[in-house]
């Protein structure tokens, strides 16, 4: 048996040695979260454990842990002692490197790192299969929430026909802070950054990339084939006004950055990231702060909701050495869940396709002739109307806000704000109501 020896009592147990790749908000995360809890999760895996390396480019002189820190992936892979390796430092190079060459040599790999699953996940769990270990990234999505693996085990017997949430932590704080504090969306972000929530470059949170890399890895999970960023419809929240979101609860719902993805009638699936309108009735529309939640529509569940913490410094770290524990605990032993690679992104349906009621804001005009153009366009769709159309304004003369009567995919949404605007009525924001 590899590793060093450690007696207790009568028993004789392999200790198991790890190695943290990155001394960050996360990779610290998962140091300090170890040594706390280190007899509980000894316990848990079933054999005495300890942290031999940590790997980051900055010195840490000051750190009780400064006699771990290498600067250099070698010693790690050259160490035969080292098993599991929790990959914590980000983006796709040398993450992917590094993390490559640990799978080559057996070693399991845990991380949080969703850019590298987004980008690699297919090639980084085949590997994993080959070499008999595992490859684990249940950290990458949703913090602290238990979803990869309920997905993947939990839900197993399930169609699963649809996932949707929120699955950044940063924008939903920021959101928040916006609405209920009245606080700038500058200063938001700050302490967003501060607290430990927001990526290195927080644009990839703000502009809804984060949230994408999110979705693909659920995609990816759930449907079976490698989704990629760059093909999933992406927006931010850069462009929500407080005027919407007012409207937005005038009108009986919140304004959140929803990741989803859905699978069409014609089996195709249909992955997107925009801001959407989520009615009170909807418990997502209740998630404040850096909480997440994620829905998951199945044929014998209905819908399960997953909540939780979904970004931070030991709510992620609780996630990665829950992989940690698994990889110590079942070494040898394949546990991941994989998807096939992809090589066109024919599988999936354009943003034009998805359908829901949609809210719009237009600017201030006569509410009747605005009614009018709404229902000369359903009508030239022919498309029936029954429902009653509620409407929303902060003040008389002021924008109008409504949520449409029907569904509509987003292409005969294009054409209503098309046949509005050559009417006379300018759209001014609009977004999907959360099915
Ligand atoms: N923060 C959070 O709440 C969450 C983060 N994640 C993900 O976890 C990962 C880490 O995030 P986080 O801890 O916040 O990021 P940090 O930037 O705080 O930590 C990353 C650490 O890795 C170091 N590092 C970067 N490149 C290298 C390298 N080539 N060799 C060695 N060390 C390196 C960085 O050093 P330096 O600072 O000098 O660049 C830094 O110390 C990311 O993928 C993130 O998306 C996932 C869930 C939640
Ligand atoms: N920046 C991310 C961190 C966790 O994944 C977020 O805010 O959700």
């Amino acid at each position: 048996m590899e590793g060093e020896i450690a007696r207790t009592g009568s028993h004789i147990k392999a200790m198991a040695k790890f190695a943290v790749l990155g001394f960050g908000v996360v990779g610290s995360g998962v140091v300090e979260l170890f040594y706390k809890n280190k007899a509980h999760i000894e316990e848990k895996a079933g054999q005495e454990m300890d942290v031999k390396y940590i790997l980051d480019i900055r010195q840490f002189p000051a750190s009780p842990y400064k006699d771990k820190i290498v600067a250099s992936i070698d010693p790690i892979l050259e160490d035969p002692e080292v098993t599991a390796i929790a990959e914590c430092m980000g983006g796709v190079e040398p993450a992917f490197t590094y993390v490559k060459a640990c799978l080559e040599r057996g070693k399991s790999v845990s991380t949080s790192n969703k850019e590298l699953v987004a980008q690699k996940g297919a090639e980084l769990l085949a590997l994993a299969a080959e070499k008999n270990c595992n490859f684990f990234f249940e950290a990458s999505v949703g913090g602290a929430i238990p979803i990869i693996r309920p997905l993947h085990k939990c839900l197993a017997a399930n169609d699963i026909s649809g996932v949707a949430g929120i699955l950044n932590g940063t924008t939903n704080f920021i959101l928040t802070k916006m609405i209920r504090d009245k606080m700038q969306f500058a200063d938001a972000l700050a302490l967003a950054q501060k607290l430990g929530y927001a990526e290195k470059d927080p644009t990839a949170d703000v502009e809804g990339l984060d949230a994408c890399r999110k979705i693909c890895i659920i995609s990816s999970l759930v449907f079976g084939k490698h989704v990629y960023p760059k093909d999933v419809y992406t927006k931010g929240i850069a462009d929500i006004a407080l005027e919407d979101v007012e409207l937005a609860g005038h009108l009986g719902g919140a304004v959140k950055l929803i990741a989803s993805v859905q699978r069409q009638a014609d089996g195709r699936i249909l992955p997107a990231v925009m801001p959407m309108f989520v009615s009170y009735d909807n418990l997502i529309s209740r998630v404040d702060d850096v909480f997440n939640a994620i829905m998951v529509y199945g044929d014998a569940i209905d819908k399960t909701m997953f909540y939780g913490r979904g970004a931070g410094k030991f709510p992620t770290a609780s996630a990665v050495l829950g992989d940690v524990i698994d990889a110590v605990k079942h070494a040898r032993t394949v546990f991941s869940q994989a998807w096939e690679p992809s090589d066109d992104n024919r599988f999936l349906a354009p943003i034009a396709e998805r359908t829901s009621r949609m809210y719009l804001k237009v600017s201030k005009c006569d509410p009747q002739q605005m009614f009018r153009k709404l229902y000369d366009f359903y009508a030239s769709q022919k498309i029936a109307v029954d429902a009653q159309l509620s409407l929303a304004r902060l003040k008389d003369g002021e924008n109008i806000a409504f949520l449409t009567p029907t569904e509509l995919t987003e292409a005969q949404c294009d054409m209503l704000v098309a046949q509005m605007t050559t009417g006379g009525i300018q759209v001014i924001s609009r977004m999907p109501v959360l099915n």
